[in-house]
């Protein structure tokens, strides 16, 4: 089996963009197009992406040349869907931009892998290694002395210690030498999923129930008047005045001074027991009333907020009332934002012609031009195209030319589609896009809002794209290659998978309402859809 792998070395540029690999025996199995992959390239590792697989096991070669295995998959879940493949290939073509500078924009940044040559040790053989050190040139005995100290040395950085001349030297000589050997390593991604050790209740129900009650008895068999948190808030986020200033942090689980200071030096054994049962009975409340999945309970944070002593703790995970994990934290770009729940509105009767074009009876596979002026209800016919697509399992992209965070649109639909709403765009952080590009290629997303860039999302089984105010010169990118514009790539990407795409806007381009077959894009025949008010002009 042969594969056809789209590296992110050289052939970024070159005129081969495709390299051909062997699939070895071990990963026929799992290899599928679309997947990252590490493979060899020259002396070094590097990543790539299947991009075709093919059962042909003979290929045209020059004299000389053969062809090499794939190393490693790299993730055993494809990077980049069919269609996103067939777009790229296009995106490609059409604005003369190299296969793998489109597929990289397709990908979250910090995902693909830098490789480094790496020098090591092949054997540790003392023998040869004390010959080495009597008989060597003092550059490979000083070779020799870091590679016993360091375990590997970075082929860069020995270039950059030495210069290239010098290095290239001492290379040529270890190389010569069966005491060294040069091999590749790839980089861990710099994103990756943000994984905490958080504290879970692993009591439940009845047995849960029966714990609270005996622990209850305990505490009240003293009655000292410790406060219990309702809030935690003031004691996670203490109010700090600057570094010399700074108050202590107020100990809420201090004895209140109405209690005097003698009485905490004669508590006596009950009155302990009882503080411990109250301070355990608080951090099980805690987490008992802790309704947002978000969120989550360090063990730190659950003592301080607590009271409990890490003695305390450790006892209720003896007692198998609480257990540590390792939880996977996701970085919600709404996170701290009110997002307002939404019912859908009774349509006009424009909206809901508006509607049937779309995703109804009326849809004709041609795009649609949603035309009508700020505040006449495009949105609302948005939200509600969305989720009838929805309704058919399926996912939707819907576009805005600038985004903040705070936007109204991205709330509205944050509101209407709650928890299943991924937001795609540049000034996300590195771990931001990272999780929410995964929580889309998983399945757990309905709707991507975004910018531009949003139309590479890996929705497994997009069935619309709606592009707001589609005149908007945002949708252009010029910045850097491909220099795209994302109401052409939108509509290929409708191309290829046969789904309604809407541009709306106030003021639709002319180039629309004049003459579609003057559009760059031949196949274009727009629907237009208005919902002008009706204008009588005397
Ligand atoms: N069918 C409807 N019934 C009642 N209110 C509606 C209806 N459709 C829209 N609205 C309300 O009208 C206001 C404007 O609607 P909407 O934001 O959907 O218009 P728009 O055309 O998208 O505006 P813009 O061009 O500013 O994006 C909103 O407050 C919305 O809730």
């Amino acid at each position: 089996m042969l594969a056809d792998v789209l590296t992110s070395a050289a052939s970024w540029l070159g005129e081969r963009s495709l390299l051909t690999y062997v699939v070895p025996e071990e990963l026929m199995a799992e290899l599928r197009v679309g997947q990252l992959v590490a493979v060899p390239y020259g002396e070094r590792l590097v990543e790539g992406i299947v991009w075709t697989t093919s059962q042909d096991e003979w290929v045209e070669l020059e004299q000389g040349e053969e062809l090499r295995p794939i190393h490693t998959i790299l993730d055993t879940e494809p990077a980049l869907l069919g269609h996103q493949m067939a777009l790229a290939q296009w995106v490609a073509d059409y604005y003369v931009t190299p296969l793998a500078y489109v597929a990289q924009m397709m990908l979250p940044p910090g995902l693909m892998q830098r490789s480094r040559a790496v020098l090591r040790l092949a054997a540790n053989d003392e023998q040869a290694i004390d010959a080495a050190m009597q008989g060597g040139s003092l550059q490979l005995r000083a070779l020799l002395g870091l590679l016993l100290t360091e375990g590997t040395i970075d082929v860069e950085r020995l270039k950059e210690l030495l210069g290239p001349k010098r290095a290239k030297a001492i290379l040529k000589e270890a190389r010569e030498n069966e005491l060294f050997m040069q091999d590749s390593q790839l980089d861990a991604p710099k994103a990756k999923a943000r994984v905490k050790r958080v504290v879970r209740l692993v009591s439940r129900g009845d047995a849960l129930q029966e714990w609270c009650k005996r622990t209850e008895e305990i505490a009240q068999r003293n009655a000292l008047p410790v406060p219990v948190p309702v809030i935690p808030d003031h004691i996670m986020q203490p109010k700090s005045t600057g570094r010399k200033g700074r108050k202590a942090v107020e100990n809420p689980w201090a004895i209140p001074e109405a209690v005097s200071a003698t009485a905490t030096l004669t508590l006596s054994r009950t009155d302990k027991e009882s503080l411990r049962a109250q301070h355990q009975l608080a951090a099980v409340d805690l987490l008992l009333h802790n309704t947002d999945p978000n969120a989550h309970w360090s063990p730190n944070a659950l003592c301080k907020a607590s009271g409990m002593t890490k003695a305390q703790f450790d006892q209720l995970l003896r007692e198998h009332i609480l257990e540590v994990v390792e939880a996977e934290l996701r970085r919600d770009p709404l996170m701290g934002r009110t997002v307002l729940p939404s019912q859908p509105l009774s349509l006009t009767p424009d909206q809901q012609h508006a509607l049937n074009c779309i995703v109804g009876d009326e849809y004709d596979l041609r795009p649609i031009l949603l035309h009508g002026v700020t505040g006449s209800g495009k949105t609302e016919v948005y939200l509600q195209s969305l989720a009838a697509i929805i309704a058919q399992g399926k996912q939707g992209i819907i576009l805005v030319p600038e985004i903040a965070l705070t936007t109204q649109a991205v709330l509205r639909v944050a509101g209407r589609f709650p928890d299943r709403v991924a937001i795609i765009h540049s000034e996300l952080s590195t771990g931001e896009r990272y999780d929410e590009w995964r929580r889309i290629r998983s399945g757990e997303v309905d709707v991507v809002i975004g910018s531009r860039s949003a139309l590479f999302a890996p929705l497994p089984n997009l069935g619309i794209i709606i592009l707001d105010e589609e005149h908007e010169p945002a949708y252009k990118q010029s910045e850097r290659r491909p220099t795209y514009h994302a109401r052409e790539v939108a509509l290929m990407l409708g191309n290829i998978l046969n789904i309604p795409v809407v541009l709306g806007s106030a003021t639709p381009l002319l180039i629309h309402s004049i003459s579609p077959s003057r559009s760059t894009i031949a196949w274009l025949n727009y629907l237009a859809v208005s919902m002008l008010p009706c204008l009588r002009l005397r």
